[in-house]
């Protein structure tokens, strides 16, 4: 029987999904997670926070505790095998002989998909390879490849089918800021051609740059899911006015609901509100202020990014390390 709470264009749905590690270790609490399909979702969470157990389990890796996951619509683990040839992951870094060179791995993964067909191999192993970069390198033994490298040829690995679904652990660990781009281009790539992207990431800017939707995870918890543009507008934008008036400018604005005032010189800077019956019309506050006699050489509020909206919902800084 359909279940009728699910999402119906969901490309991931998981509902209460949990798992606890052997040791007692609660890695994932009760994760209500769904993907739309179509879009580039981000993963976001600090080191710990539970992302790999997450596509783990969604996966069919690893069994959670409680709970469920559907990808693309059938519940995992026990669709398995009808649903991950839709699906390519990369996960924790690929499974690599590293005396094959690159373009060996890629034809040594192609023969264990028992869908591939072996005449038109070697045409898509090298399409792979130039997708991901790696047509110069791809006679290189994988021992000698970088990390960045070794990425890249797992990415290639998972682009050797047409997928609908792309669950991609930390893509761009260990690349540099140029390779970093390239994924991002690339993903977006795959995303204008209608796969769903589903990306952890412990890099806020990351996320900012390449996904439409995203989730923040924080011990094991899901903090909050949307859309970007949603998720940065949850967080207030910092507005800033240049006068020769600031203590008349304060009492305007103080008026106007804007909050934590700070004036340096001529210029103040406060909390834009964030709730109330309507938005502050940005226009409306700076008529306020000319019509109350302020003197206003320069006016503008700050976008507020992702980054302010972490750290608003768990107040505390995003830890990037390691
Ligand atoms: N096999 C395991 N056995 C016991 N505890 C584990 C196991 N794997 C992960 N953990 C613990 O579960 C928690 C979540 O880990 P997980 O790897 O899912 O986080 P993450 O967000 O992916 O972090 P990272 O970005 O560092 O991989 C951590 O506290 C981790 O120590």
């Amino acid at each position: 029987m359909p279940d009728a709470r699910a999402v119906p264009d969901a490309a991931v749905e998981t509902r209460g999904l949990t798992k606890r590690y052997r040791g007692g270790q609660l890695a994932v609490d009760a994760l209500d997670l769904t993907v739309p399909r179509g879009s580039v979702f981000g993963f976001l969470g600090p080191n710990g926070s539970g992302k790999t157990t997450t596509i783990r389990m969604l996966m069919g890796l690893i069994e959670p505790t409680a709970g469920r996951a559907r990808l693309l619509g059938a519940p995992m683990p026990r669709a398995a095998r009808s649903v991950l040839p839709r699906v390519g992951a990369l996960i924790e870094g690929p499974a690599l002989y590293s005396f094959l060179n690159g373009r060996d791995n890629l034809i040594r993964l192609d023969a264990a998909d028992p869908t591939a067909d072996p005449r038109t191999r070697a045409a898509r192993v090298s399409t792979a390879l130039e997708r991901v970069g790696l047509t110069a390198a791809a006679r290189k033994k994988a021992r000698a490849y970088s990390l960045g490298m070794k990425q890249r040829l797992g990415l290639a690995a998972a682009l050797l089918q047409p997928r609908e679904l792309l669950v991609l652990d930390e893509p761009t660990n260990g690349l540099d800021p140029q390779g970093m781009r390239e994924i991002r281009t690339l993903v977006r790539e795959l995303a204008d051609d209608g796969t769903t992207v589903f990306l952890s990431s412990h890099l806020l800017d990351e996320i900012e740059q390449v996904c439409t939707h995203a989730a923040v995870m924080a011990q094991g918890r899901l903090i909050v899911q949307g859309t970007v543009a949603e998720l940065a507008a949850g967080s207030r934008g910092r507005l800033s006015v240049t006068t020769p008036d600031p203590a008349d400018a304060v009492r305007v604005l103080k008026e106007h609901g804007v909050t934590d005032l700070v004036v340096l010189d001529e210029r103040v800077t406060g909390e834009l509100p964030t709730t109330g019956p309507a938005p502050l019309d940005l226009a409306d506050l700076n008529a306020a202020l000319v019509h109350a006699g302020v003197r206003v050489r320069a006016f503008g509020a700050e976008r507020a990014s992702l980054e302010d909206a972490f750290v608003a919902l768990t107040g505390e800084g995003f830890d990037v390390a390691g």
